[in-house]
């Protein structure tokens, strides 16, 4: 089967996956209308190219954090690797090395972080962290992410309660029993309960003490954080002026603008329209990235345009693993990889510094 764009992937991965595993990626919170949205916004937002401008030598490198990345295009972090690939977040770190970009590893993972350091040394990686009710809990994550070598710490800020995603609720959503989530086996004995919890009672608040996630988190709660570690702090799930105004003063060193997928809360904006006003209370004090809905070479163009330093993917990855593992990670990564490369030489851009807000425009749509 010839791989030609990443609707071929999500096709394959659709196709070939067990029923409950396929449609916990493919999950949005309600109606799925965030989820939805994240695509459909790019639709709404043209190039204004220009021609005659010499690309026939490219640059589409760019840096995060200081760091030399190969394109502004990284992996989001998403849990439970394992149910597309045997090999799990251990192909994913592999692949993210071989590309040279960074691959932000879950909490939820289905490997340790010491696993997915040994799979691919000196790779870029950065931990995204949900905090703990047992602070403990959390504390360790962080001095495990820091000893394994882990170069940045995403706090994820949108998830105090899972959104309710109705097709995990019909299939009663569960690991299956040889699946673990290997980070926190030690804390689900402080929390008295399976690795392999049901996932059914995650949108149900009063329930979600099982989880072992803390709801009562704040914006203290990085100050917390910076006393850990020095690692740089990187705020994921934000959407608005005012939480962007308030990372920066409680400071961070990166903001992801992200909808998690639309997996949360259903009827917010598409990450490519809330990236607008981001960027722009943000004012260059500290990088803005984008996730949510980039399927294409040109959806990383325009959301560049928009002022994010990089975007990251998280469904497009895990059909990619669905696929073939490492390799088939790799293939979708290569491919955006060359589509953004075309679309930025199409519109008259030889290297990432020259990309800019002149190069779009929202339609009257
Ligand atoms: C199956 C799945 C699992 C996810 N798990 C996590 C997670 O563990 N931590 C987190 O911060 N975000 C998680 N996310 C959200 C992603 O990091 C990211 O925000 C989102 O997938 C981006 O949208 P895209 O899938 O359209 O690229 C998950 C998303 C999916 C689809
Ligand atoms: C108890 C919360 C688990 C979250 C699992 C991964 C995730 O973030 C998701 O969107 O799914």
């Amino acid at each position: 089967m010839a791989m030609v764009c990443l609707s071929d992937f999500e096709a394959y991965a659709k196709k070939y996956l067990p029923k409950i595993a396929w449609d916990f990626f493919a999950a949005g919170a309600d109606d799925c209308s965030t989820r939805d949205e994240n695509i459909l916004a790019y639709k709404r937002i043209h190039f204004r190219p220009r021609m005659l401008q010499d690309v026939s030598m490219m640059d589409i490198r760019t840096k995060l954090l200081g760091t030399e990345i190969s394109f502004p295009v990284g992996i989001a972090p998403t849990g439970f690797h394992q149910l597309a690939w045997p090999d799990g977040e251990k192909s994913t770190a592999r692949a993210a090395k071989a590309m040279n970009t960074c691959y932000i590893a879950s909490t939820y993972s289905t490997c340790t972080l010491e696993e997915i350091s040994a799979a691919a040394p000196g790779g870029l990686r950065w931990f995204q962290l949900y905090i703990h009710r047992n602070r403990a809990v959390s504390q360790q994550l962080v001095q495990r992410a820091v000893a394994s070598g882990f170069q940045g710490l995403v706090l994820t800020a949108d998830l105090p309660y899972t959104g309710k995603r109705r097709d995990d609720v019909r299939n009663g959503f569960r690991l299956p029993p040889h699946m673990k989530l290997k980070n926190l086996e030690g804390a689900f004995e402080v929390c008295k309960m399976s690795p392999s919890f049901h996932l059914l009672r995650w949108h149900v608040p009063h329930k979600t003490k099982t989880t072992g996630l803390d709801p009562s988190v704040t914006w203290n709660d990085i100050y917390w954080l910076r006393s850990l570690t020095h690692l740089p702090i990187i705020i994921k799930g934000i959407l608005t002026k005012e939480d962007a105004e308030l990372a920066v003063r409680h400071g961070v060193q990166g903001i992801i603008v992200s909808n998690h997928g639309g997996r949360q809360l259903d009827g917010g904006p598409a990450t490519i329209d809330a990236l607008v006003e981001v960027v722009e209370a943000v004012q260059g004090r500290v990088e803005v990235y984008l996730d949510g809905g980039i399927r294409k070479g040109s959806d990383v163009l325009k959301a560049l345009a928009l002022g994010a330093k990089c975007v990251f993917i998280g469904r497009p990855a895990l059909w990619g693993l669905a696929y073939k593992g490492e390799e088939g990670l790799q293939e979708v990564l290569r491919i955006l990889q060359d589509e953004f490369h075309l679309s930025m030489a199409l519109a008259g851009c030889a290297s990432v510094s020259e990309i800019g807000r002149h190069l779009v425009q929202f339609s009257k749509l």
